[in-house]
């Protein structure tokens, strides 16, 4: 249920809670320690950050959504056949609302958010999987480096402002299963991976096994990829982390609801 599809589009939310949806499909998951898994995405719009490299620019630099009520979703991911349940964005913490689609879901479904790890759920928010993505210094928007035809404004200084916050990555490692993915553009941003798990570990009450730690290659295209992933896949092996594909990216290229 793409907002590209003939789905109604109401530009003001249901009645009851609701949640502005850029997409909702099913297909593998392509990231991470359940790289391969068939899953349904819940895609929330809107984002906290404004990351240049952003793969789901409609969710972020030009967020573009339906809005569902819960109660939809939840029906919408019941017609599908997954297992497994991956809600994602734009940032889905944002949204009181993404709080209680997992609620509704946790008795049925493996759960993964994919975050930036600058908000903490509510404490009763089922969560089998947080996969964290905290955003390095190479992520911020520049005047050089914004997506085509994005107004960066002050979005240079706010992006950097919030990226990271280590307290909410300890407490989010500390609670849930989780892994910590970091979207790596080349051998300048390890040092910065390397300092930051270190922060994390020093404020966190579990161990955060380097196998935890994932380096995933930036590229939102195939092309993009191939300049990007050897480097980082070098990377992981030499420095003991653990490297993940885009399998998505492999399969489909920059394909909508894939
Ligand atoms: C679009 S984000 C949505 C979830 C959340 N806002 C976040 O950033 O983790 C989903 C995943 O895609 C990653 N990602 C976004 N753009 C990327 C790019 N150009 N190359 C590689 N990974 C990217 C993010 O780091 C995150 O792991
Ligand atoms: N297949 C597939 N796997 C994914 N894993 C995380 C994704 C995301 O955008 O959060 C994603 C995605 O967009 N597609
Ligand atoms: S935090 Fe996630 S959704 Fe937001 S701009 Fe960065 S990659 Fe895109
Ligand atoms: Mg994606």
């Amino acid at each position: 249920m793409p907002v590209t599809s003939d789905v109604d589009r109401p530009e003001t939310a249901p009645d009851g809670p609701a949640l502005p949806v850029n997409e909702l499909f099913a297909s593998l998951q392509g990231e991470g320690k359940l790289a391969g898994v068939p899953s349904t995405f819940v895609r929330t719009s809107g984002c906290n950050l404004r990351c240049w490299f952003c793969d789901s620019y409609h969710t972020s630099w030009e967020p573009t959504h339906a809005w569902l009520s819960v109660a939809g979703v939840v029906s919408e991911v019941h017609a599908r056949d997954p297992s497994h349940v991956v809600l994602t964005g734009g940032e889905p913490t944002i949204h009181d609302e993404s709080f209680e689609l997992l609620r509704r879901l946790g008795d049925e479904y493996h759960l993964t958010v994919e975050t930036n790890g600058t908000v903490v759920p509510p404490a009763d928010v089922p969560i089998d999987l947080a996969s964290v993505s905290p955003k390095l210094a190479s992520s911020t928007p520049t005047p050089e480096r914004a997506p085509d035809g994005a107004d960066a404004g002050d979005w240079a200084e706010r992006h950097e402002a919030a990226r990271v916050g280590v307290d909410a990555l300890a407490t989010l490692v500390d609670r849930y299963d989780s892994q910590l993915k970091f979207v790596v553009t080349g051998r300048d941003d390890v040092a910065e991976v390397v300092d930051l798990v270190e922060r994390v570990r020093a404020a966190a009450s579990v161990p955060v096994p380097d196998t935890g730690v994932l380096l995933m290659p930036e590229g939102r295209t195939r092309e993009q990829l191939a300049g990007t992933r050897t480097t980082v896949a070098e990377l992981a092996a030499e420095y003991g982390f653990r490297y993940t594909p885009r399998i998505h990216v492999d399969l489909w290229n920059d394909a909508p609801e894939t």
